[in-house]
């Protein structure tokens, strides 16, 4: 039977005696079934008791195949000869990171810390990586090479390699994989798989091993290796995916490494063994190392959260007899040491950064790891939700029938399946998500881009998959990327921005500085003409508050136009791809177009592919294109990436930066001298899953310290006076205005409907609807009725149905409307930086206003500011009128 639940107390080591002789054994007290039940005591023997040096109290601890034992009338529990013992099972560990951890646990912190840079081992091992997949695939070698080749060109580029050598070296390595394919080491029985990706709730693991060869795994290192052996920390990472698959219920006895450079070298040399391919046995022992490995680093990481010294946990390298003088990573380690005060193995050099600035880091790196700990929450629910709860909780989309799996252009698949039902999910085009057979935990499940999500899904994958399940996938790649840049700000940052930042160590903290020449570059708008002016002549950074329709991707176009013309660099950001199309839509009608987009084919809009950097090329060409040109245009997701972290920018301009966490912000910034955010603070704030120091912007903390570094756009193009005159007072002190007469004049007749068409609640620029019925969890099933009935009142009026938007609180809500009407039904999140003529608001609410229903009234901000000549209000006004924001609400929608 399994034991689980957190641990109470954790008694000493033992040595007693046994029929088999002397044995180690540790006590610890449990809480079971993940602590409901009454304590008991778990005797964790033999080996595992090394497990139990690490374990705390508070620590959640598995042990599988436990047998049950009564001593003096209480029941305990032990361990067994087939029994894991597994120290918070919920923190998933990545295979890669344990490989490191071997390695020396400190070089686990600093790839955390520093990511993956752009370098050519890395750049051309990913290359023989693909070669030796497309191998697998039956692919022709040349081929294969100059595709995978050209397919890095940028990389390659940058780093200043020509194609031609690079295919050589990569010819090279690939030689080696395919004489050993070709050596009969395989007969036709040999069933591989390239890429697989796997997920483990026992053993709290997760990676992707390189291939599978009659289900055991086989790693592929681009290095050399002429001892008989494989190398100690690269058989881990093979034994981390065998014990994968051995919960999968495959028993692989062997693991195999293929170092690929062995062959380069002359075959006949005497010194060493030059067989590329190093099998060894998979055994027992060699797996439970594997876990107590796992279980090392997953406490080292509770400690970091849990024991809250001056500074959190983290590895010194004294816990590993590594030696620092062999160590490719030892002058990174003595520079963070150095920096950062942290005591270490290799020592340190440098001046620690200021007190604030140290603090600073230590306040996020913490928030951060929080974040990936809700990360990984939602990672659990594909295993601890059944796919029908998966569903109805709008996380898969289930019982899909696969129609096609077809290989297209760039090596990638695409799969195509019809939907059996009409059922709502939170995935979208474009995102990221993990496409299944029906289970993506214990069967084959693959990562890949929604292309359509109409009555047929379509995604595009590495590799094929029979389409029958897509799952939102809650990938780590943005807290990843959130502590490369925490690293990059603090560590590499320019001083004089980060006194800005971090507010340096003195008390008195000098405010952004600004030029002292002031121009004309919009002569309609003071406010914006006042934004460009701050952006131009910013020293340091300048802040530009934008309230909706106030044309704040007009004045970023207007604002990058300026600094092109004077010299300068730019990197244009935004946290969504939408926000980054919008400004170069917004460039391009202001004449401007010599722009390089840097996304992927489905991020970016049909219409700015013409400007997309295409990574496959030449690598001289890519590396100019990237070099020089003027603007570039991506989200703060991709200025992490290792391609555009090696870019330098004069000034970053970065909006929606009111959405985006600090470290998120500073993905964009740190790549820049100069910086411009805009966004607007009473909007969506940023969206993450913790409560912590990452829910404020870095954009809302500095608009209040430099308040003078700030300009408040305040004159809307979007909404009728009407309509805005509530947001106005509610959130930005009464001071926006629309901004012509025109604007402020707009009713419903400018749509050519005759108003007399309509009932009396649903004219007069803003009015409000109370529908009977109940709310029933995150539905109102009457409420979304009588939406329908309002939208088909417009139509039958006249109005276009593209002219109007239902905004609801609740997906499910979204999903009641969505199946009753063809007009855009959607959650604020969908419609901020969007706006319709028309607007029609579900609140959902009746009765009271128990739980939030727009969670906070930033949210309602939204909602209520996306129309321009008509908004009508659904709900419940009892409801509403138990809450006085909501009643002042009533009052001006009914006035
Ligand atoms: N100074 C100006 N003169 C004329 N038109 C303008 C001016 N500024 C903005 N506009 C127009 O107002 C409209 C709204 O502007 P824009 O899209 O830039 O607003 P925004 O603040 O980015 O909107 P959102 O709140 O959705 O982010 C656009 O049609 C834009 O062309």
């Amino acid at each position: 039977m399994n034991v689980r639940g957190p641990i109470l107390s954790v008694g000493e080591a033992r040595t007693v005696s046994t029929s088999y002789g002397d044995r180690e054994l540790r006590e610890l007290r449990i809480r079971p079934e993940r602590g409901a039940g009454d304590p008991v005591d778990v005797t964790l023997w033999g080996d595992w008791a090394e497990t139990a040096e690490h374990a705390e109290p508070g620590m959640e601890l598995l042990v599988t195949d436990a047998e049950a034992d009564e001593y003096d009338g209480e029941t305990g529990y032990a361990t067994t000869g087939d029994s894991w013992v597994v120290l918070e099972p919920d923190f998933l560990v990545d295979v890669t990171g344990i490989r490191s951890w071997v390695q020396c646990p400190r070089m686990y912190y600093l790839n955390k810390l520093s990511g993956i840079p752009l370098n050519y081992p890395v750049v051309k091992g990913n290359i023989v990586h693909e070669v030796f997949g497309d191998l697998l695939r039956g692919m022709d070698l040349e081929a294969s090479v100059s595709d995978r080749v050209a397919e890095a060109g940028l990389e390659l580029g940058l780093l200043g390699y020509e194609a031609e050598e690079v295919a050589d070296e990569v010819r090279r390595n690939a030689a080696a994989i395919e004489g050993w394919l070709a050596q009969g080491t395989l007969t036709d029985g040999d069933t591989w798989r390239s890429e697989f990706t796997l997920i483990s709730p026992t053993f709290g693991l997760k990676g992707r091993a390189d291939a599978l060869r009659r289900g055991t795994p086989v790693e592929l290192k681009t290095g050399k290796n002429t001892n008989r052996e494989p190398r100690f920390q690269d058989k881990i990472q093979a034994a981390c995916y065998a014990l994968m698959l051995e919960e999968r219920g495959v028993d692989p006895d062997i693991g195999t490494l293929l170092y690929t450079k062995n062959t380069a070298l002359d075959r006949n040399e005497e010194s060493g063994d030059l067989a590329p391919a190093k099998e060894f046995p998979v055994g027992n022992g060699l797996l439970k190392f594997v876990v107590r490995t796992r279980n090392e680093l997953a406490a080292m990481e509770w400690r970091g959260l849990n024991e809250r010294g001056e500074r959190p946990t983290v590895p010194t390298g004294y816990e590993a007899d590594a030696n620092c003088s062999y160590c490719f990573e030892q002058d990174t380690c003595m520079v963070v040491s150095g920096r950062l005060n942290q005591e270490s193995k290799a020592g340190q050099v440098g001046t620690p950064v200021p007190e604030a600035e140290r603090d600073y880091f230590d306040r996020f790196y913490t928030a951060i790891e929080e974040e990936r700990r809700e990360t990984h929450a939602e990672y659990r629910k594909l295993w601890e939700q059944t796919p029908a709860e998966r569903a109805a909780d709008d996380r898969a989309l289930i019982d899909l029938e696969p129609v096609s799996r077809t290989e297209i252009a760039e090596n990638r698949w695409e799969l195509r399946a019809r939907r059996t039902d009409d059922a709502v999910s939170k995935l979208r085009e474009g995102d990221v998500a993990l496409a299944s057979d029906g289970d993506p935990v214990s069967g084959h499940g693959e990562l890949g881009r929604i292309r359509e999500l109409g009555d047929e899904v379509v995604v595009e994958t590495d590799e094929p998959v029979d389409l029958h399940r897509l799952d939102v996938y809650p990938s780590e790649i943005s807290v990843d990327r959130m502590l490369t840049a925490l690293h990059d700000a603090v560590l590499k940052g320019d001083e004089r921005r980060k006194d800005v930042i971090f507010g340096g160590d003195d008390d008195e903290v000098e405010p952004p500085r600004f030029r002292d020449d002031h121009g004309t570059y919009i002569d309609n708008n003071a406010a914006q003409n006042e934004a460009v002016n701050l952006a131009v002549t910013a020293e340091d950074c300048a802040l530009i508050h934008g309230p909706p329709g106030t044309g704040k991707t007009y004045t970023i176009a207007r604002t990058i136009r300026a600094l092109v013309a004077d010299g300068n660099r730019v990197l244009l950001s935004a946290f969504t791809n939408r926000a980054v199309d919008n400004a170069l839509e917004a460039l391009r009608d202001q004449g401007f177009t010599d722009v390089l987009r840097v996304g992927s084919e489905t991020g970016v809009r049909d219409d700015m592919q013409d400007v997309r950097l295409v990574q496959r090329g030449d690598p001289n060409r890519k590396a100019a294109e990237l070099r020089n040109a003027p603007v570039i245009a991506a989200t703060t997701a991709a200025c992490g990436s290792r391609v555009l972290r090696e870019c330098e920018f004069d000034v970053a301009v970065v909006d929606e930066a009111s959405q985006l966490t600090e470290p998120s912000t500073h993905a964009a910034i740190t790549l820049a001298d100069r910086f411009v955010l805009v966004g607007d603070h009473e909007q969506l704030p940023p969206v993450v899953r913790a409560e912590n120091d990452l829910q404020t912007s870095l954009f809302e903390r500095l608009v209040e310290a430099y308040p003078d570094a700030s300009v408040m756009l305040d004159r809307q193009y979007r909404m009728s006076q009407r309509i805005q005159a509530f947001a106005s007072t509610e959130f930005y002190d009464g001071a926006l205005r629309p901004a012509t007469p025109e604007v402020a004049g707009r009713t419903l007749a400018d749509l050519g409907v005759d108003p007399e068409d309509l009932p009396a609640e649903l004219r007069g620029g803003v009015s409000v609807v109370d529908p009977d019925g109940d709310r029933d969890g995150n539905r109102n099933v009457r409420e979304a009725e009588r939406v329908a009935e309002v939208v088909d009142a417009y139509l039958a009026a006249g109005v276009d149905p593209d002219d109007i938007g239902v905004i609801a609180p609740f997906r499910a809500q979204v999903a009641e409307i969505s199946r009753r009407t063809a007009v855009t039904v959607d959650t604020v999140d969908r419609f901020q930086g969007s706006s319709k003529a028309v607007i029609v608001v579900s609140f959902v609410a009746t009765g009271t206003l128990a739980g939030p229903i727009f969670e906070d009234h930033r949210r309602v901000n939204v909602a209520l500011t996306r129309a321009k000549n008509q908004l009508t209000l659904v709900g419940d006004a009892d409801a509403l009128s138990s809450d006085p924001f909501y009643t002042r609400m009533l009052d001006w929608a009914r006035r």
